[in-house]
């Protein structure tokens, strides 16, 4: 009861999902004696579901793996176990391996929906008492989930919000150090992939004020729910999509050369230029991009600011890297005054 009770302070104690996580991951490792406990994202791309680890254990430590950047996830198809279980809308799924462990695999529904499970391995049966236990703390943790991503997104879109992009940026930028990236612990052992950055770009909605101003606040809102809708349909999980305020919106780009980055984005601008916005019709956005260095938060964001301020200045509906500009001579590589205002 006393191990109970602290988990439970341990797990409502938490103000980031990724600690969240961990403290679920910890309760049911000491409360159940499970071998492994994982957490799983559920996410939709391209109109399949996929899964992947979010915090798991490994060598009985607590890993966060949500920031490795080859963590892309597979279709929910390789987990029959927890498809059948999505289907049948269960809140438990038992399944056996080959080698005889006993797996349990936990959806964490919300409102019909399901966007976590809980993946729970065992070598031994549990105790009657056991699982109802364990479907009273997946519902506390599911509370506060809930609770946490009220406070992590934008109302409006549903997007993560400029305080979380805070959070995740300066995350990022630590697991990219030499010595904390999973990325380059492969690349100790492979040959690293040639090329590979991580990018961030600033996205701005052209000429928005105009929208407003002919076609009211409520038009206005309802193209930048639509500009969110197709963000969230250009990019990939692994990569990270911000409203940032206003009609303007931050992407992490993770693992992929300038070439495809420049690809990804033209897509995203392109399929901006061709959406037909009800009663509004054409919209089209700036982007300006620059790729994620060991510089500071505020220089990166700078660099990808001032791209985009040249993007502006010169046409719109447009894409702008940073380096480009500066080696072509049309921008100089220096933080601007304006850069300084985002933190
Ligand atoms: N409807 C709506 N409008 C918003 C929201 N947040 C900011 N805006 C409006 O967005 C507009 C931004 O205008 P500006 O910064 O002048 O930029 P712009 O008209 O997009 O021009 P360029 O960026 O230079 O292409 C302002 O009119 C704001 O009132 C919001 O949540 N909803």
């Amino acid at each position: 009861m006393e191990a109970l009770l602290k988990h439970l302070v341990d797990i409502t104690c938490q103000r980031d999902h990724t600690l969240l996580d961990s403290s679920i991951v910890s309760a049911l490792h000491e409360l159940v004696g499970a071998s492994q406990v994982c957490v799983h994202e559920l996410f939709r791309f391209r109109d399949e579901l996929y899964v992947r680890p979010r915090v798991g254990m490994q060598d009985g430590k607590i890993v966060a793996m949500e920031e490795s950047p080859d963590n892309n996830g597979e279709p929910i198809s390789r987990y029959p176990a927890l498809l059948a279980a999505i289907k049948q809308r269960k809140t438990c799924m038992e399944e056996m391996t080959a080698n005889g462990d006993r797996i349990l695999w936990l959806p964490v529904w919300l409102n019909d929906k399901v966007s976590t499970c809980l993946k729970v391995s065992n070598p031994t049966p549990y105790g009657s008492g056991t699982l109802p236990m364990m479907e009273g703390i997946l519902s506390v943790y599911r509370n506060y989930q809930n609770i946490l991503d009220y406070s992590e997104r934008d109302s409006l879109t549903g997007l993560l919000n400029r305080k979380t992009f805070d959070e995740k940026f300066s995350r990022l930028l630590s697991a990219n150090t030499p010595e904390n990236s999973l990325q380059n612990q492969e690349e100790r052992r492979h040959q690293p992939a040639e090329g590979i950055g991580q990018w961030l770009a600033v996205v701005d909605i052209d000429h928005f004020k105009r929208v407003n101003d002919q076609f009211g606040h409520l038009y206005g809102d309802e193209v930048l729910i639509l500009v969110a809708n197709l963000l969230r349909q250009s990019f990939r999980a692994q990569d990270r999509v911000f409203r940032f305020g206003g009609e303007e919106f931050v992407v992490l780009l993770r693992s992929t050369t300038l070439e495809d980055a420049r690809k990804i984005f033209e897509r995203f601008r392109a399929n901006v230029e061709q959406h037909d916005f009800p009663q509004v019709g054409r919209v089209t956005v700036s982007l300006g991009f620059a790729s994620i260095s060991t510089e500071s938060p505020v220089v990166i964001l700078g660099h990808a600011d001032q791209a985009l301020y040249y993007a502006k200045a010169n046409g719109r509906n447009r894409v702008c890297y940073y380096d480009e500009l500066v080696s072509r001579g049309e921008l100089h590589s220096e933080v601007s005054n304006d850069t300084v205002e985002f933190f």
